[in-house]
């Protein structure tokens, strides 16, 4: 079973697992195929896991423009297990070449994995994983731009992410826990953005045959509060369904700064009947989240495709893009492979070097949240503020989320 995560994303440490000493940086690894590995220094840390920046072993110094992480956990903890069984099945460099190029991709944001092994330090034994090296996440960068993304931003960011999925979905896993700090950014290319964290991943069709539907008390609300899934809260295991209703979660919160349940994550049973309820009343969501006139009616159109969608439904990628692609269309944007994220500051959008004060006139943060050149080709002078639902209440809905679907 996955580790839960509390509210703010961190997970809930079983006690029994251990973190990984650290390293001092020119530490050699050995991968399983016998190539060598040289550690830099330090670049992150996880639960119980140490990340470093590394590159193939050479005389010389890994330094700050290393192409390679090494994420090293003691090897008796079986996060970093669970994420290599993913890896090793599902992001061989040339299996994500293969499935790029058939599928016109410029690139696709799933990290490819270039080897692992066990390596002894101090009598203690760990197990150690190379991937692609990537910059920060966008957790943070929503932070420093004041919590909001624009309307092109998001949608532009979810069509890779759909890309992302739909390749993890055909390579018969689930990712379950899709969310701004599991996204970053390419360290070289702000245009590129990546998934990471595949600690929750889960094989929800090992050799082809989905699992079933059963409704386990025991591993209610897995995944991080704020975002899981209707099903994964009713103890579920998560399936292709859950990651794109995640991910429709994260378009809202991205867009207008809050989820209606975010005022009291620490009730579980709350955040799962507030998504049950709005679930049942997609347009009452979109009026809590966006009030008012000019609403991102793709984010509902999307949110009532993926709800109808039955438990071992193949989701329909190419319709929900086309959703997300349209919605671009109504506000003059196209899917360029542009993602600017730095558009937006604080509150103060910059542009061309122009600084536009947010005027608090504006009563529709989804059309507030477009980004300058789309906003000043509309001739409109609306500004954006980052409104909260601050003391949001769900609709009052009698169904039980999925109805009968399952
Ligand atoms: N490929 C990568 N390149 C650069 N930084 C990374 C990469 N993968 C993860 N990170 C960063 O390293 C830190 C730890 O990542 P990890 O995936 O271990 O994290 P976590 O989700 O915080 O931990 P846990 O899975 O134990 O809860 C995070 O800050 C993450 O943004």
């Amino acid at each position: 079973m996955p580790p839960k995560k509390t509210a703010t994303g961190a997970r809930k440490a079983p006690t029994k697992r251990k973190l990984a000493e650290e390293f001092p940086a020119g530490e050699v690894l050995t991968d399983s195929a016998k190539k060598q590995w040289k550690l830099g220094l330090p670049i992150g840390q996880g639960g119980f896991g140490r990340l470093y920046l590394a590159d193939e072993n050479s005389s010389r110094t890994i330094g700050p423009d290393a192409p390679y992480v090494i994420k090293v956990e003691p090897s008796e903890n079986g996060p970093l297990f669970s994420e290599l069984k993913f890896y090793m099945r599902a992001a061989k460099p040339d299996q994500i070449q293969k499935w790029s190029t058939s599928h016109k991709l410029k690139y696709l944001g799933v990290p490819r994995y270039w080897g692992s092994g066990l390596h002894t330090k101090n009598g203690n034994s760990y197990r150690f994983m190379v991937i692609d090296r990537f910059g920060q996440d966008l957790q943070k960068i929503f932070e420093n731009k004041g919590k909001i993304f624009g309307r092109t931003t998001v949608l532009k960011l979810s069509l890779r992410l759909i890309d992302i999925l739909e390749y993890i979905h055909e390579h018969e896993y689930v990712h379950g826990d899709i969310k701004a700090s599991n996204i970053l950014v390419h360290h070289k290319n702000p245009d590129q953005v990546f998934l990471v964290d595949y600690g929750l991943t889960y094989r929800y069709c090992p050799d082809g045959v989905h699992k079933e539907y059963k409704e386990d008390p025991r591993k209610c609300h897995n995944g991080t509060i704020e975002f899981t899934s209707i099903d994964a809260h009713k103890g579920v295991s998560p399936s292709r369904r859950g990651d794109l209703e995640i991910l429709g979660y994260c378009m809202i919160q991205w867009l207008c700064g809050k989820l209606p349940w975010e005022n009291k994550l620490s009730d579980p049973g709350y955040v799962s009947s507030s998504k049950i309820r709005y679930g049942d009343n997609i347009s009452e969501l979109m009026e809590t989240c966006f009030p008012g006139k000019n609403k991102p009616e793709e984010i509902g159109k999307f949110m009532e495709a993926v709800k109808e969608l039955s438990y071992s439904e193949k989701p329909p990628y190419l319709h929900l893009r086309d959703i997300l692609l349209q919605g671009l269309k109504s506000i003059g944007s196209k899917d360029d492979g542009k993602l600017d994220f730095s558009l937006c500051e604080n509150g103060v959008v910059t542009h061309n070097g122009r600084k536009r004060k947010l005027a608090k006139v504006n009563d529709n943060p989804a059309e507030e949240s477009e980004e300058p050149e789309v906003a000043d080709k509309k001739k409109k002078s609306r500004g954006r503020a980052a409104k909260a639902t601050s003391s949001p209440t769900a609709p009052k809905g009698r169904g039980r989320g999925r109805g009968k679907k399952k």
